[in-house]
């Protein structure tokens, strides 16, 4: 797809909710990075908070981040802080999606929000069908998108497939001894892996540009399209190491989703949809759909080789989603 108009985002005010979170740590970086005024709704810190929730709030506010505390149902204060911004994005966890109607409602009264981007980043939900588990807490996402096109908030929703950093982590484990690395079904289903900081800055970018608006950007970045076999034999050459593959059959996760309960049986179904059936590129781009790296076809992302260079030496933490 041809990238048409201009690339070049306007600096804006930018809030970000979940702010704290997995990606919403790479989303308010690449905020600051890109120079927007960046501001950050997070939950206040109490003498309960993590350390490393609160070692985040003293590195954002040294970035020159402002914080607001609050929880999501304070409604006067979001309605206040949105009066400060431009541009939304929400990068909510599961648990957290349906709390994001307070803040469609808080944008409809504020009237100046430019943008929302609710919480999304995975799989393209509204083209695709999944097993329960994972449709179950699609269908929250959904909802909410109903909820932002009934409300007429202009907004962007982004499918950025699988979460690069965090799925090596989960597939080749760099951080334990073991001879041997985990198959889901056949090993040979194409999977889409896009590196967390390049979803961020995509993110921004997305937010500032009008021609995103009420569009979905799906980023299919073409050097990260593999599949587990193919990453499998890729970190072998770049370790000099060969592992065991055990393959676990896709009829096996079948049966735990089935059998385990509710969340338990969530990670299952995902491992089903993206590496058993694919659903990653399971899909045709419509004619009206945008795709990252064409709409920015000067931005040099960081591919899944390169990405596996840095696991060499520096392999990013690993994180598990909560559903
Ligand atoms: C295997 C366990 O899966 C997860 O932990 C969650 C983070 C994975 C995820 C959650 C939601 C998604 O839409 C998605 O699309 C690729 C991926």
């Amino acid at each position: 797809k041809e990238a048409t108009g201009s690339a070049e985002e306007t600096k804006t005010k930018t809030l970000i909710f979940g702010g704290t979170g997995y990606l919403g740590t790479y989303i308010v970086k690449a905020s600051i990075k890109l120079r927007h005024q960046t501001f950050v709704y997070a939950r206040p810190i109490t003498p309960q908070s993590s350390p490393h929730k609160i070692n985040l709030h003293h590195e954002f506010q040294s970035l020159g981040v402002t914080i607001i505390e609050g929880e999501l149902d304070e409604h006067e204060k979001i309605v206040a802080t949105l009066h400060r911004v431009d541009v939304v994005i929400s990068s909510l966890p599961f648990p957290q999606v349906p709390d994001q109607i307070h803040i469609i409602e808080a944008i409809k009264v504020a009237g100046n929000i430019k943008r929302f981007i609710p919480s999304e980043f995975g799989v393209e939900e509204d083209r695709l069908s999944f097993l329960p588990p994972f449709e179950a807490c699609l269908d929250k996402k959904r909802k909410i998108r109903r909820e932002v096109e009934a409300s007429g908030i202009p907004y962007t929703y982004i499918s950025a497939n699988c979460f690069g950093a965090y799925f090596l982590n989960y597939l080749l484990r760099p951080h334990e001894e073991h001879e041997d690395v985990i198959v889901y079904g056949s090993g040979e289903a194409k999977v889409l892996f896009n590196y967390e900081e390049d979803i961020a800055e995509y993110t921004i970018k997305v937010a500032n540009d009008p021609r995103t608006c009420n569009k979905i950007v799906i980023y299919q970045m073409p050097m990260n399209i593999l599949s587990q076999m193919e990453l499998i034999s890729l970190w072998q050459s770049k370790t000099g190491r060969s592992f065991r593959k055990i393959h676990v059959p896709e009829e096996e996760l079948v049966k735990l989703t089935e059998t385990l309960p509710f969340p338990d049986n969530v990670p299952a179904s995902i491992l089903y949809s993206i590496f058993v059936k694919g659903d990653c590129l399971n899909y045709e781009l419509r004619e009206d759909d945008l795709e990252a790296s064409c709409l920015y076809p000067d931005y040099k992302y960081t591919t899944v080789d390169q990405l596996l260079d840095v696991f060499l030496v520096d392999p990013p933490k690993p994180a598990r989603a909560t559903f």
